[in-house]
């Protein structure tokens, strides 16, 4: 039982600190994260979601505390990791000189795959048609779209998401919200911020891990 219970843990945060100027946005955060999970970090503007999400990603250091993919340290098992891990951060990295196909192109790319249906992925996220359009001419939600299309295609079991659904309209949030719980039923977790209610994920899915605003 002990270590069915271990074996299933794909994260663990072990007493966490963050401080930001100064300021100490989070101390000593412990949480286990376990395949199917799907998680909200939540609290209000200027708490601690990002960069709670950035340690998590190994993209900063805490203060104190650690992070473990599978029992393993991740600043000891780096590569293996990263191999399994998708970051989206809230400025998503698409270029807006490249075209909506060529981002994902790239993006899948240097993700090492190199067989994937790149018109299928963005018909997919309702791209269909703004193929060859420059990301820097796509609205908001079009742009935010082309760097949510990776989630498509990957093998990572960690999807960390910063504001996922910024700029999304409903039916986009809703899709997003459907391929979140698939991700989960195949052993996946996700880990996300938003402060955007959801309509499919209900409260007895989603789990919430909660920051409050600290002052000095
Ligand atoms: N690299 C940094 N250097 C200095 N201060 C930082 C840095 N990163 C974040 N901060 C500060 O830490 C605090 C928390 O920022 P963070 O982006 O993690 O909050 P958040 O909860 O995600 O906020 P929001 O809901 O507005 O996105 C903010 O006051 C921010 O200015």
């Amino acid at each position: 039982m002990a270590e069915q219970q271990i074996a299933k843990t794909l994260l663990s945060a072990n007493q966490l600190t963050c401080i930001r100027e100064e300021r100490i946005l989070f101390d000593e955060l412990s949480f286990e994260i376990t395949a199917g999970e799907i998680v909200q970090i939540e609290g209000p503007n200027g708490s601690g979601k990002t960069s709670l999400l950035r340690i998590l990603a190994g993209l900063s250091r805490p203060y104190a505390g650690d992070v473990y993919y599978q029992g393993e340290d991740i600043t000891r098992n780096r590569d293996e990791y990263n191999d399994d891990l998708l970051y989206l951060g809230h400025l998503a990295g698409v270029k807006t000189e490249l075209t909506a196909e060529e981002n994902l192109n790239f993006n899948l790319r240097i993700s090492g795959y190199d067989e994937f249906d790149t018109r299928g992925i963005l018909s997919k996220v309702n791209l269909a048609g703004f193929e060859e359009a420059l990301a820097g001419h796509l609205s908001a939600g079009q742009h935010r779209r082309t760097a949510l299309a990776r989630l498509w295609h990957t093998d990572c079991k960690i999807w960390l998401l910063d504001e996922p659904f910024t700029a999304i309209d409903k039916k986009g949030v809703e899709e997003l919200e459907h391929i979140f719980l698939a991700h989960a039923k195949r052993g996946g977790c996700v880990i996300m911020t938003t402060h955007q209610d959801m309509g499919i994920i209900g409260d007895d899915i989603l789990r919430k891990i909660s920051l409050e605003y600290r002052f000095v």
